[in-house]
């Protein structure tokens, strides 16, 4: 069994979490600039340096030549092309992410560009950010600028990255910048309006094409799995992985209006007058046509048919985690992405997957990561199942290429293919860097 040909095989970062230069080449502030400085982030740690990457990219594309990577999703930050977040736009950013474009595709890297991956300009969230109804139309102007810029040679887009996150996190909770907690009902305002800066966009990228894209966006995966191959059991899972709950972290309430073009019923039944204020047409635009389902898919619970409808299964004791305490559910590759395809009919992509460790560079100079390599082959192995069993999958992008900058959790959580050294900035190729070498050369066939 193998993947599908022209499998992409990938690695993905965020312009946050890997750039550094903050305050170079005429980038603006962002959200997390501001949250990071006001000491929010584990031990105080900023984002002002990360990987340094904007100084260092050509070092970091030289490795992913090296090691056989087929394509790379980076995120562009906002900030450094308007650092207003609207009107004048910033060469010396465009510039950058030229150069990393032409880099990327001279050493046969195919890149995947995300529009949004949190750093909203701060000049955007003085004026309300995403809580504003003008937002969607300062992205979709961003959205333009980038694809008359890069659509020539960037094929694949992604509009947002997790609206679960930067909206429940960020907007309700407050554990991630701006770190507000406005009611559930002015959150899930500002997320319609991040869905319709979504549908804005798509409909910007494709009026503005130099080629035929293929767009999607990247949200959260709440991911299940089914306890047994048994109909009811499946069809529990899926009940459970599209039911909405009273929070914000579910998958349907963020989807469906993006691919069927309305909220789900259970969802308007449950935030009740919490429900955003949904104006003639808002619906059209978020459900602009897209091409691909991307997910960022890193575990699910499992669900059985319970006597009063789909019930969690617990996870017996002990059972195997990452060291950011995410339980090892690699079943999660085989069913969610059938049950995505299913539900929105579009192949699915994985624009995130992979685990932290506690990695360090040991002694004799090496960076041994065996957990990262049995991790990654047995979540492979169920997405190559789901392939084998039809659902149609298009590529699988690995978080995270080199150690960087996990948001409120600082650099305590290493996630990368690479070790970054946040002092020196030496990189190290982890073991797992070689092993996913060799399962791109064989298309997945070694696993
Ligand atoms: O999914 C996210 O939260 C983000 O997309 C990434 O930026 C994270 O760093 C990664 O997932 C590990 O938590």
């Amino acid at each position: 069994m193998s993947f599908p040909e022209n499998f992409a095989w990938g690695a993905a970062t965020a312009s946050y979490q890997i750039e550094g230069a903050v305050r170079e080449g005429g980038r603006g502030s962002s959200v997390w600039d501001d949250f990071t400085r006001a000491g929010r982030s584990h031990e105080r740690q900023t984002g002002d340096v990360a990987c340094d990457h904007y100084h260092r990219y050509r070092e970091d594309v030289a490795l992913m030549r090296e090691f056989g990577l087929g394509a790379y999703r980076f995120s562009v930050a906002w900030p450094r092309i308007q650092p207003e977040g609207r009107g004048a736009v910033n060469e010396a950013g465009l510039d950058f992410y030229d150069r990393l474009v032409d880099e990327l595709l001279a050493a046969n890297v195919t890149p995947w560009l995300t529009l949004f991956h949190w750093d909203l300009p701060s000049a955007l969230q003085v004026r309300g950010g995403w809580l504003n109804p003008d937002v969607p139309g300062y992205f979709a102007e961003y959205a333009a600028i980038l694809a008359e810029r890069f659509s020539d040679r960037v094929a694949h887009w992604m509009t947002l990255n997790e609206p679960q996150c930067f909206i429940g996190l960020g907007l309700h909770t407050g554990e991630h910048a701006p770190g507000l907690t406005l009611s559930r009902a002015d959150a899930l305002q500002a997320g319609h309006h991040a869905l319709l800066a979504h549908g804005h966009a798509v409909r910007a990228l494709r009026a503005g094409a130099r080629q035929p894209l293929r767009i999607g966006f990247a949200p959260v995966g709440v991911g299940a799995v089914p306890a047994s191959e048994e109909a009811r059991d499946v069809e529990a899972a899926r009940a459970w992985m599209f039911g909405v709950r009273d929070d914000l972290w579910n998958n349907a309430w963020w989807a469906d209006p993006v691919l069927l073009g309305r909220y789900p019923e259970e969802g308007l039944a449950r935030y009740g007058a919490d429900a955003p204020r949904v104006a003639e047409g808002d619906l059209a635009v978020i459900s602009e046509p897209t091409d691909f389902y991307g997910v960022n898919l890193y575990h699910g619970a499992t669900i059985r048919a319970g006597e009063g409808g789909p019930e969690k299964v617990p996870t017996r004791e002990g059972h195997p985690q990452t060291a950011y305490d995410w339980k090892l559910t690699p079943e999660v590759m085989r069913w969610a992405p059938r049950f995505y395809h299913e539900r929105y009919g579009l192949p699915v992509v994985i624009t995130e997957n992979g685990m932290a460790g506690l990695d360090w560079v040991s002694l004799d100079g090496r960076v041994d990561d065996p957990q990262r390599i049995d991790f990654t082959r047995r979540y492979l192995r169920e997405l190559r199942r789901a392939c084998a069993e039809g659902v149609p999958v298009e590529g699988y992008f690995h978080w995270t290429w080199t150690d960087n900058f996990e948001w409120a959790q600082g650099f305590s959580k290493r996630f990368g293919l690479i070790h970054t050294d946040f002092v020196t900035q030496v990189r190290t190729p982890k073991a797992s860097a070689a092993w996913y070498r060799d399962v791109i050369a064989s298309n997945g066939a070694n696993l």
